[in-house]
């Protein structure tokens, strides 16, 4: 390391060290309350915008409508106008006669002559109704006497009658639309027949979204060794949108003191608000701390919130306006941007709070969590025997699905170190209208369920996947929160797959076959061409070959064993619990050899050495056979359409033939 690295290094280390002495860590209630005391949640001035482009917009104001709709009396059928008093009496065989006045009353005519005692004046539907007449009669119930230019009116009609009154449908100054109304295509509707061609609008906040992070790249990019995708900005911006604001992306910002500030100052002159990703709690945190230090007064308002996920938030105000720092994390970031940010820019686009719809559910098993923090937990409900069930999502926040495949959180809280087993937990859904799904599948995860899932949404069936590994599902179908358990367990006392984990009442559904076999990167001459077997013992016979393991418990992990024995290379600690760590690992040169399934390895495009099938089975509640659903799924298994997806993935259909 040269001397310059070395002091930047040793910079970088000292900073992150003063980081937790920043974090005056607040309870989530008092950070709202500061956050609310310091910036007005309050709507922002209006803006008069055409018609054609209020849609989605807030009303500014309560509107009023400024005519009668309709403006005048009018027919609302085919006939004549006439006085209701003289067809009294009238039927079949002593019909009215009555004369008809020289104007037809088309749409769009103003009548020129009043309806007189005796006469009648021929009329459209939406024709206006002239002075005199009190009702229309249809045409239907008349006769035309061509020779008289007069009319024989077969029954007695009442006064009012096919007639629509001026006003009725809105009337002249009555309130048609309230203030904080969303504009859609039926309040346009609603204003353009009050004649009004502009509308006041709240004005929609300008809300900046910035990402910083080194190792940040913009979505279409090609990906280099350590970066991500940035999807915090993608996924603020439109949650901006959701609620009524419109962002200004700024894209992504190196971790650095100038360009942040820079960035910042930038963001700040040109939005509302300013919202800002990643860098909140590490190194690189106390530069985005002594930033907005120097933005502006107040400044820091909160850093550190007594919250999972989201910790290290940070509220800031500055020339009036809030700059939030949201952590980096992704489910963090829009856990505290959906609790914090969103009530702000409904706020300021004139939006009323986010309604929230919460439903109760038991939570089927123990969660452990941390003293001192309220804790968020993302979940998903499923129907179980007495009522929903709340599963929590075993992906932490550092991932993007925790929070976007949720279908609600609830909270633990901050006293409490955990909820036990049972305990009905109150899930506040996010998202709304989820029509539960036909089928829940819960276990293992396997590229050749999500297409069978596939088939059978096209066969009109809406299944829903939840990946807790192959004993979490069938642990999950004990307790009848799910229809199916996906799983591949290898019982290495008879060395037979799955049926042996059943318990009684449960079926097992022949699934497909998936070959295993050790991953290796292509060419390598240390594996390339031998058995597995063989390549095993050379790679162990190599002190600079590492391995990569697989979790104990799963079956992958048993073939390991067999090819290694007793011996303990380096790699062995390194445990994934998924084929695609394995071959990312491989792949990625941080080892050199592992165990993953075929299909998995030719995405990664590694070398293959085939060890033996895995069997990948569905089990369910033998009572449940006969549910649509269920039904639907049993037999798509073993259609030639389901075995045409698999065998094109590289998978074997079907039972053993053992
Ligand atoms: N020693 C400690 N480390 C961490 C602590 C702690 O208290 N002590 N807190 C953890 C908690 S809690 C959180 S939350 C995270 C938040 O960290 P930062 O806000 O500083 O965020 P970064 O370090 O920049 O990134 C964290 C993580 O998120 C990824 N990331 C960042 N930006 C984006 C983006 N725009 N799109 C997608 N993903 C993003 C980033 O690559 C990192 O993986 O810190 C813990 N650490
Ligand atoms: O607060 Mo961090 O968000 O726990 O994950």
């Amino acid at each position: 390391m040269s001397a310059d690295r070395e002091a930047e290094f040793a910079r970088r280390l000292a900073a992150a060290a003063r980081q937790e002495q920043f974090l005056t860590v607040m309870s989530r209630e008092a950070a709202l309350v500061a956050f609310r005391a310091a910036v007005p949640h309050a709507a922002l001035p209006p803006e008069t915008v055409p018609l054609a482009q209020a849609l989605g917009r807030v009303l500014a104001a309560d509107v009023a409508s400024p005519i009668d709709v309709p403006p005048f009396d009018r027919a609302l059928v085919d006939g004549f106008a006439v006085r209701a008093a003289d067809t009294e009496g009238a039927n079949a065989a002593r019909p009215r006669r009555l004369v008809l006045n020289r104007e037809i009353l088309a749409c769009g005519v103003a009548p020129a002559l009043p309806v007189a005692a005796g006469t009648a004046t021929p009329i459209a539907t939406g024709g206006m109704i002239p002075r005199g007449a009190d009702a229309v009669v249809m045409v239907e119930q008349t006769e035309f006497l061509e020779d008289a230019l007069a009319i024989d009116v077969s029954g007695p009609v009442r006064p009012g009658q096919f007639l629509g009154y001026a006003g009725a449908d809105m009337a002249f100054g009555e309130t048609v639309l309230r203030k904080g109304t969303v504009v859609t295509a039926r309040e346009i509707g609603m204003l353009a027949a009050c004649g009004l061609a502009e509308i006041a609008v709240v004005r929609r906040p300008r809300v900046a979204v910035l990402s910083t992070g080194d190792e940040l790249m913009a979505p279409g990019e090609q990906l280099h060794p350590g970066a991500i995708y940035d999807s915090n900005g993608a996924i603020v911006a439109a949650s901006v949108a959701e609620n009524g604001g419109e962002s200004v992306a700024l894209g992504i910002v190196r971790d650095d003191e100038a360009a942040l500030e820079r960035a910042l100052r930038d963001a700040l002159a040109q939005s509302d608000l300013v919202v800002l990703s990643g860098g909140t709690s590490k190194g690189a945190g106390d530069v985005s701390h002594r930033i907005l230090s120097r933005l502006g007064e107040p400044g820091i308002l909160v850093h550190g919130v007594a919250l999972k996920p989201g910790k290290p938030l940070c509220l800031a105000v500055a020339e009036g306006k809030a700059v939030v720092v949201l952590p980096g994390f992704p489910t963090s970031a829009m856990f505290t941007f959906h609790e914090f940010v969103v009530p702000l820019v409904r706020a300021l686009a004139g939006l009323p709070p986010r309604e929230e719809t919460a439903v109760p559910a038991r939570l089927p098993q123990r969660l452990t969590s941390e003293l001192g923090r309220t804790e968020f937990v993302m979940a998903s409900l499923a129907q179980g025997d007495d009522g929903l069930v709340a599963l929590p999502l075993p992906k932490g926040s550092g991932s993007v699905t925790a929070f976007s495949q949720a279908d609600g959180f609830f909270a633990v809280p901050a006293a409490r170190s955990g909820l036990e087993a049972g305990e009905t937990v109150s899930v506040v859904r996010l998202g709304a209208g989820l029509r539960p799904p036909d089928l829940t599948v819960i276990g293992s995860h396997c590229i050749g369920l999500d297409r069978v899932v596939g088939l059978l949404a096209e066969r009109g069936f809406r299944a829903r996947t939840v990946w807790v590994g192959s004993a979490g599902g069938l642990a999950a179908l004990r307790r009848g929160e799910c229809d199916l358990a996906a799983m591949h367990l290898l019982d290495p006392e008879t060395g037979r797959y799955n049926a042996p984990f059943l318990e009684p009442g449960m079926t097992l559904a022949p699934g497909w076959r998936r070959l295993q076999g050790v991953v290796f990167r292509a060419g390598d001459p240390r594996f390339d061409g031998r058995s597995a077997e063989e390549a095993v013992r050379t790679a162990l016979a190599d002190p600079d070959s590492v391995m990569v393991n697989r979790n104990a418990g799963s079956g992958t992990r048993l073939l390991v064993d067999g090819l290694i024995g007793a011996a303990r290379p380096p790699g062995f600690w390194n445990q994934p619990r998924s084929h695609n760590a394995v071959a990312a690992a491989v792949a990625q040169g941080r080892a050199d050899w592992g165990v993953a399934i075929a299909s998995v390895a030719e995405g990664y495009g590694l070398g293959f050495l085939p060890l033996a099938q895995e069997h990948y089975d569905f089990a369910y509640r033998t009572v449940d056979r006969e549910r649509p659903a269920l039904a639907a799924f049993l037999a798509l298994l073993g259609t030639a359409e389901a075995d045409a997806a698999l065998e094109s993935l590289g998978f074997e259909p079907g039972a053993d033939e053992a």
